[in-house]
């Protein structure tokens, strides 16, 4: 398995990659967007931070590609869309540089306060000027954080360290949270019009890009401090540069750029109450070290054993989780296969149905897994558990998942029904039993059957006549096809019976034709789980 590590991770991260048999690590940082297209062609994960743009058309030049690890939290440089279409796992890692980066927002608030860069600037220069550098305390002053997750939350917690009120305003944030973190949650007016110091952190979307803008600025207070070490475009540059240069903003930091790197003649630079980083954030040792082993490990994961941790376009199982829910994922894609090849092409919806213990489990996963399972013979592309809602709903397929609280004889139960374009549905019912939890069909299309879920099936509908297993039985053997597991149901005595019948081997064309023909047999469909 080739691996592209596209931007500088740490080298214990690359290291890691490297001590993986069957790894090859491929290092290639600061590549152009064509290097880049040259060097994914036979890849099968990308490692990056936040430089290499993984594009559409990256994604395009890379056939093989399972996974795109990203050491950081931002995947702004994923087109994370186009991965999901073609079924490539995008991943994180969201706490590694957390510390990092709330400190980089502290350091940018005490230069705020106090103009540190720019005195420590005219020391370098020769001068002595004590008179020019005055600044304010943050001591009783009143911080604004928007966005109040993991490092709103940190930056909180180093102000109420400093005697700082904190407000915070994230729809997200809920009470029980504010109440320990000791923040008094706002709206985003209050936030604009209490604070002193006000910091974001937040992604970039498109609920967040210009929040603070030309109107949100005039609800400030005069003379209030702005910080951004989350993503450029959260605080409008050109309003921010507007008020910077009236003084109603007394100073600003900012780690993130609308455009970055940061234009050389952007006015920025020129502004004297500005303290810029280079999108340090993430910059500490401690941090990239976390991050590059975290992201190392969660790539290795995925290519060797398939857990999938931190995605950010599919939900995670992590492993204890993955133990509880491995045999219903079993299941689940079984039954999904099994529903496709007893229904007509021309499906309008495909629904799930879960009962028991599965309905107090994270049963998304299980959904994913049965919609693969269906699509695994139909769709012309590979689908995983990425893209199989994305290929289903692309087909004209609608989903729908009930969980039912109703009496059940087995402990669990999952249907899988699909219903065709003129509303008559076909479904399996499918179960886990015993100690082993072994996979079971329990029904198919209304009628009880009971036969483990692998292998190669014969569904039959035959009429409820005596002699029926004998013929069917007759005509597998002398095809030369033994059984290996058989189930009979019917609903009422003389109209139409089902028969599971489990083989060791797949009959031959003229044998299944055979079948088929029977003038006693109503549907004949040969099943491969
Ligand atoms: N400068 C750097 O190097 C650096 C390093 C790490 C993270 N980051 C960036 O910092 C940001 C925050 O990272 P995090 O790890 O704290 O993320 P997080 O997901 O833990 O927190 C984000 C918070 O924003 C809130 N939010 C979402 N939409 C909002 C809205 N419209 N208004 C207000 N709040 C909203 C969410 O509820 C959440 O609490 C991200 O954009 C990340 O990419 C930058
Ligand atoms: O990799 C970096 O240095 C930046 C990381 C940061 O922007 C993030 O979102 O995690």
């Amino acid at each position: 398995m080739k691996i592209l590590v596209a931007d500088k991770i740490s080298a214990k991260g690359v290291a890691y990659l490297r001590e993986q048999p069957g790894f090859e690590v491929v290092e290639a940082y600061g590549s152009s967007p064509e290097q880049v297209l040259e060097l994914v062609k036979d890849v099968h994960a990308i490692a990056v931070r936040s430089e290499t743009k993984i594009t559409r058309e990256v994604l395009d030049a890379a056939p093989e590609l399972k996974v795109v690890g990203r050491a950081g939290v931002g995947v702004d440089n994923v087109d994370v869309e186009a991965a999901t279409e073609r079924g490539v796992v995008v991943m994180n890692t969201p706490s590694g540089n957390t510390i990092a980066t709330a400190e980089l927002t502290f350091t940018h608030l005490l230069c705020g306060a106090r103009p540190v860069p720019q005195a420590a600037a005219t020391m370098k220069a020769g001068k002595w000027d004590r008179k020019a550098f005055a600044g304010v305390e943050l001591f009783h002053k009143t911080l604004g954080i928007v966005g109040m997750g993991r490092i709103g939350g940190e930056v909180a917690k180093r102000a109420k360290a400093f005697g700082m009120r904190v407000v915070a305003y994230d729809p997200y944030l809920a009470p029980s949270r504010a109440k320990a973190m000791q923040v008094e949650g706002v709206e985003l007016d209050t936030l604009l019009a209490e604070s002193d110091f006000i910091t974001v952190h937040m992604p970039l979307t498109d609920d967040t890009k210009y929040m603070i803008d030309e109107a949100a600025l005039e609800k400030c207070k005069s003379g209030v401090r702005l910080f951004n070490c989350a993503r450029g475009g959260i605080i409008k540059e050109t309003a921010l540069i507007a008020a910077l240069k009236t003084g109603h903003v007394a100073a600003a930091g900012l780690d993130v750029y609308e455009d970055e790197p940061l234009a050389v003649d952007s006015e920025l630079r020129s502004l004297p109450n500005v303290s810029l980083t280079p999108h340090l954030g993430a910059s500490t040792a401690e941090a990239q070290a976390a991050v590059g082993v975290e992201i190392a490990e969660q790539i290795t994961d995925v290519l060797k054993s398939g857990v999938i941790r931190n995605a950010v376009n599919m939900p995670s199982i992590d492993g204890a989780a993955l133990k509880v829910l491995g045999p219903y994922l079993d299941l689940g894609t079984k039954l999904g296969t099994l529903v496709q090849q007893i229904s007509p092409a021309q499906i309008a919806a495909l629904k799930i149905t879960y009962w028991g213990k599965i309905v107090d489990l994270d049963a998304n996963a299980v959904t994913r897994a049965i919609q693969r399972g269906f699509l695994r013979r139909i769709s012309a592309d590979d689908v995983n558990d990425v893209n199989a809602p994305f290929l289903l709903k692309s087909l004209g397929i609608e989903a729908e998942v009930t969980k039912s609280n109703s009496d059940s004889d087995y402990t669990d139960l999952i249907q899988v029904e699909v219903v065709d374009g003129e509303g008559t549905s076909h479904r399996a019912v499918g179960t886990l039993l015993g100690k082993a939890q072994q996979p079971r069909i329990v029904g198919i299309n209304g009628r009880e059957v009971e036969v483990a879920a692998e292998g190669k099936l014969l569904v039959l509908e035959n009429l409820d006549l005596p002699g029926m297993v004998g013929e069917i039985g007759t005509l597998l053997g002398r095809a030369g096809v033994n059984i290996a597991d058989m189930s009979l149901s019917r609903l009422v005595q003389g109209e139409t019976a089902y028969m599971v019948v489990r083989v060791d081997s797949e009959p031959k064309e003229a044998a299944r034709e055979e079948i088929k023909a029977h003038p006693k047999i109503k549907l004949a469909k040969f099943v491969q789980l």
